[in-house]
């Protein structure tokens, strides 16, 4: 499949927020020309006003063109009226790529008259090219429109797509969610230093290095596993050896935990494609 963005018509972003210029930051990199993209967001936030001017892109309040693909990128919660505004703009050409979680291929198949629908969940890491992406295309979307959309998922990292819908919100609930996960646990990992005595920023400094270190590492080496990059750390009767008893103790270790929220993001999930 391809993966520049050269030959790609007009891209309309829908919802130009954290996740919408999170990925198109990536378009531009991959080869997508700056007048083919068009940000639709009726009160863009500075972000995205010096994004534009940086990058010579056109803001607009409404979808005023025909798009050749249109990305979804605005809460659930107001997928109904964004349907109303843009369902007129969107022809037979048109493409629709949702990053917007829970709201099912039926659903926006119904609200928006297309069936050529790509239904996707991303991560932020996107906004470096390091995200993690799942994908399902709907029932008409032929492979010259998976094409399109791989090309563009694949412009803010890796993609993974699925058959079955309701895996997205499996893929919601460990890897859309996850960069929250993993910035929680510096947090955690800081107050902890905090509270054995070291300063604030000290502490601070030495969590947020550690996780860029520890993923940097994982990048670096692909062939090793997990947990044998967790075992090289741990030496034999040692001391990480005493602090794993705790973080991985049964029943109450971080495996259970993280289990207890993922299972709760995906009930969230679940919960708002129902609203
Ligand atoms: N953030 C993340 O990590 C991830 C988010 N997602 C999905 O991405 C979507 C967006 O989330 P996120 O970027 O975090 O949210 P944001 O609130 O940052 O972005 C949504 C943007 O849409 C704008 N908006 C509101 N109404 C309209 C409209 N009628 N037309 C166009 N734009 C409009 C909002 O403006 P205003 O703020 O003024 O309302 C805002 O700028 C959600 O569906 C979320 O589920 C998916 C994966 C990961
Ligand atoms: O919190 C949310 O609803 C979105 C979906 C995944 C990450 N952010």
């Amino acid at each position: 499949m391809s993966s520049t963005l050269s030959g790609v018509g007009t891209v309309v972003l829908v919802g130009a927020g954290k996740m919408g210029m999170a990925m198109a930051g990536g378009w531009l990199e991959s080869g997508l020309q700056a007048e083919k993209l068009v940000l639709v967001d009726p009160t863009p936030g500075d972000a995205t006003l010096a994004f534009a001017s940086k990058h010579g892109l056109r803001i607009a309040e409404r979808v005023d063109i025909e798009p050749s693909v249109l990305v979804l990128a605005v809460k659930p919660q107001i997928i109904q009226s964004v349907f109303e505004q843009v369902k007129p703009a969107i022809g037979e050409k048109t493409l629709v790529v949702s990053v917007v979680a829970a709201i099912s291929i039926e659903r926006m198949s119904a609200g928006l008259g297309t069936n050529r629908i790509v239904r996707t969940m991303p991560n932020t890491p996107a906004q470096i090219g390091k995200g993690v992406t799942g994908a399902v295309p709907g029932p008409a979307a032929n492979a010259a429109d998976r094409d399109i959309a791989e090309a563009l998922l694949m412009a803010a990292g890796d993609v993974n797509w699925f058959n079955t819908e309701s895996d997205l919100d499996l893929v919601t609930a460990v890897s859309g969610c996850g960069p929250a996960y993993v910035f929680h646990l510096v947090e955690a990992m800081a107050a902890a230093g905090e509270r054995l005595g070291l300063p604030e920023d000290v502490s601070m400094r030495l969590a947020r290095g550690t996780v860029i270190g520890a993923a940097a590492l994982m990048d670096a080496d692909r062939e090793s596993s997990a947990a044998l990059l967790r075992q090289n750390v741990t030496s034999p009767n040692g001391v990480t050896a005493e602090a794993l008893k705790v973080l991985m103790r049964d029943p109450d270790g971080l495996t259970d935990l993280m289990f207890e929220t993922a299972q709760a993001a995906k009930a969230r999930s679940e919960e708002l494609g129902h609203d």
